[in-house]
């Protein structure tokens, strides 16, 4: 029998206070999404399917160490500066890693709400069990459920991590951060700046994994899994499995309003990388942080793995002078990466919205 949630306050306590998620709502049998889930028209994402697939082939990374590096290098400058968004293949995850990953994800959703809530904020260090993106803010919430792990340390994730995901996750951390900073040096020396390990360490300092758990929906029509946003840090490493749903905005110079949105498929063993808005920042607009959002399904529970890695909050980050020199001026203004978190978090699925907090008047 599904429960009855007499008003907006009690499905608000159920879900978020209570620490039920949307994985609880559902569980209670629930025929229809409460009102709460109700995207407003314009955010919604109808008749998805006649829109475009990205057909961009993966990029195989393993070539980077071969006669091809020179090809790969140029596939990856050229996705950073035009979608933002791309696929890569043989990046040091087994089909069996990524596949342990994402039963990973489902074990620890599957648990009862009494363990999940042992990972709430506040309650086990380094790691915060919620749902949506920031209830307390949202009008309208998203059809997620999200647990986010931060890493200190090796010592640290085993310890504080949740048992059902903690070793493939830090398995998947290292081998992102790896991924990340070979794309990293790649993308630095496109922009005229030195390598430094030094450089490429400070840019992708802080790292956290989420695990993001968007449970089948009974209307996906109205309701949305992510809604517009584009990533904070300087770039995203994603798992998605199978049943797809991920759309980036293709961004058009003179209507960005206007822009299509572009579905990135799932690709049996492909990792997705995304270029964040610190990343834009700092290459004075070169490469794109793409906006972009998920969409519910009604047939089976979706799981996403992404790998966040941004500076650490006390950094200064503005655009790098070799940028600023070439371009004559900058787009952007000096600001502290935690007062652009802080930013960042006020505005609730406003696409790029936040990135104006660091525009400067120059900014395009
Ligand atoms: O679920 C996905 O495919 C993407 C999730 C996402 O964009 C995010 O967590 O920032
Ligand atoms: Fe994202």
């Amino acid at each position: 029998m599904a429960q009855i949630f007499n008003s907006s306050n009690s499905l608000y306590d159920f879900v978020v206070r209570d620490g039920n998620g949307v994985k609880g709502l559902v569980d209670t049998g629930i025929s229809e999404v409460p009102e709460r889930y109700i995207q407003p028209l314009q955010e919604r994402i109808m008749n998805q399917h006649d829109s475009r697939v990205c057909d961009v082939p993966p990029i195989d990374l393993s070539k980077l160490n071969g006669p091809e590096h020179k090809k790969v290098v140029d596939e990856i400058v050229r996705a950073t500066e035009t979608l933002g968004f791309f696929q890569v293949v043989n990046h040091g995850m087994s089909l069996e890693q990524l596949e342990s990953l994402k039963e990973a994800a489902h074990a620890f959703f599957s648990l009862p709400t009494e363990k999940k809530i042992m990972y709430r904020p506040g309650v086990t260090p380094m790691v915060k069990y919620g749902t949506s993106f920031v209830a307390d803010i949202e009008k309208v919430m998203e059809w997620k459920d999200v647990l986010s792990m931060s890493y200190s340390s090796d010592e640290d994730a085993l310890k504080y991590w949740p048992n059902q995901c903690k070793e493939v996750v830090l398995e998947y951390l290292k081998v992102s951060s790896k991924i990340v900073r070979d794309i990293m040096e790649i993308l630095i020396v496109n922009l005229g700046v030195e390598p430094d390990d030094s450089i490429v360490e400070h840019l992708i300092g802080v790292k956290t994994v989420n695990m993001n758990y968007y449970p089948a929906c009974p209307n996906p029509e109205l309701t949305i899994g992510v809604g517009r946003h584009s990533d904070i840090g300087t770039i995203t490493v994603l798992l998605q499995d199978g049943i797809g749903g991920l759309y980036v905005k293709v961004e058009d110079d003179n209507h960005a309003e206007n822009g299509e949105w572009l579905e990135i498929p799932p690709i049996p063993g492909a990792l997705v990388i995304n270029i964040g808005d610190i990343l834009q920042i700092l290459s004075n607009g070169k490469y794109r942080s793409p906006e972009h959002r998920v969409k519910t399904t009604s047939s089976q529970s979706r799981v996403s793995i992404p790998v966040f890695l941004m500076p650490t909050l006390t950094e200064k980050i503005g655009p790098l002078a070799e940028m600023v020199k070439k371009d004559g001026l900058a787009h952007y203004k000096e600001v502290l990466v935690k007062d652009y978190v802080t930013n960042y978090f006020a505005h609730v699925h406003a696409g790029k919205k936040p990135l104006d907090f660091a525009r400067t008047f120059n900014s395009a």
